[in-house]
């Protein structure tokens, strides 16, 4: 149950929402779409559902011409943002609505829709809700419905676009790690559209960044932190410094700094994440900005080369110990070391 995106492209008003991307999502996969807003996400994810078309290029599931096929023929499950549930009926109603709606041949009969309602609210954890109209859940519990009916149908693919994006951070995270376990459950080929870096990297077996209609890597969580193919990467996936350097003879110099290096040689950029830099005596010449203790953790902002890094630390390290004005020097046990035309 692969599905395969070959070379899409879709404009709207002669301006590229999707350019020439390409990806494969592997059976079984939890894959995120994960890019800042406008970059093409919710568009990719409409033309896997089948409520858009591409300009050109094709899709492909299993081999079948996927663009021939109508959304119900792709047997798709979808969740939105908004809950986009029936007010009218129950929860159970609601659930069993995809296949209540069949056409008679593929109908399963009354038993058998009852029973696997009473399986999908015992999978989101609504067991007793079955009667419930959705105006008497919380947002969360309405977003676990709209999850079980669109498992309902036994979806050949799960497509969710920011399932949780309407939701406070506490009950997102709590939905998050829910989901997770759902998908282990299941094991339904899952697509997550979110800004959201946390959420993507959390839930994601590999996520793919997009960037102005442009796919900029596709990697596994851990892959795209510690080794982004471009600055873009870097920066969007949480706290970084960039830093301008050379790579000449096995070295990567950086200021005052130097290690060695197997990356090409030429201009480069040094990324660091600010969990990677100690203190030391020797490394990266930067002045403490401020420092606030909180428990046993303290957050010590630094700035080095022009850049503000907030470094997250525990109140017995070295830096912790600075003042606002204190010079440090910073070394980095951990970079990545990017060619100039990333
Ligand atoms: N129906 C439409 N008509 C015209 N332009 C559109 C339409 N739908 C999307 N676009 C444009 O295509 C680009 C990609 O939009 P898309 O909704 O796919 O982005 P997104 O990454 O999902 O953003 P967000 O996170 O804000 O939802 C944007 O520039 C958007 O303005």
């Amino acid at each position: 149950m692969t599905l395969d995106i070959q070379s899409i492209t879709r404009a709207y008003d002669g301006l590229p929402a999707l350019d020439d991307v390409s990806l494969t999502v592997r059976d079984g996969e939890f894959l995120a779409l994960l890019g800042p807003s406008g970059s093409g996400k919710t568009t990719l994810l409409r033309i896997m559902a089948g409520l858009d078309r591409p300009s050109a290029g094709q899709v492909r599931f299993n081999g079948e011409d996927f663009l021939a096929l109508s959304p119900r023929e792709r047997r798709v499950g979808m969740v939105f943002q908004s809950y986009a549930l029936f007010r009218h009926m129950t929860v159970a109603d609601n659930i069993a609505f995809g296949l209540k709606v069949r056409p008679r041949g593929s109908r399963p009969g009354r038993a058998e829709i009852a029973e696997r309602v009473r399986d999908l609210l015992r999978l989101i954890q609504l067991e007793n809700f079955g009667g419930r109209y959705p105006s008497q859940l919380s947002g969360g519990q309405r977003q676990r419905v709209a999850l079980a009916r669109a498992l309902a149908i036994e979806p050949r693919l799960l497509l969710l676009d920011e399932p949780f994006g309407a939701l406070d951070a506490r009950v997102r995270r709590d939905l998050r790690r829910w989901l997770r376990q759902v998908h282990e459950q299941t094991g339904v080929t899952t697509v997550l559209v979110t800004h959201d870096q946390e959420e993507a990297l959390e839930l994601a077996d590999r996520v793919a960044i997009l960037r102005q209609g442009r796919i900029e890597q596709v990697d596994t969580p851990q892959a795209l932190y510690d080794r982004p193919a471009s600055a873009f990467v870097h920066d969007f996936l949480g706290e970084g410094l960039q830093l301008q350097a050379t790579v000449a003879r096995g070295e990567v110099v950086s200021n005052d700094w130097r290690a060695p290096s197997d990356a090409p040689t030429g201009d480069a950029l040094l990324c660091i994440r600010p969990e990677d830099l100690e203190a030391a005596d020797h490394g990266l010449v930067g002045v403490v900005m401020s420092s606030l203790r909180r428990g046993d953790r303290a957050r010590v902002a630094v700035s080095l080369h022009g850049r503000r890094l907030e470094l997250d630390r525990a109140v017995n390290d070295p830096l912790s110990a600075l003042a606002p004005g204190d010079p440090v020097r910073l070394y980095p046990r951990r970079f990545h070391v990017l060619a100039k035309s990333a």
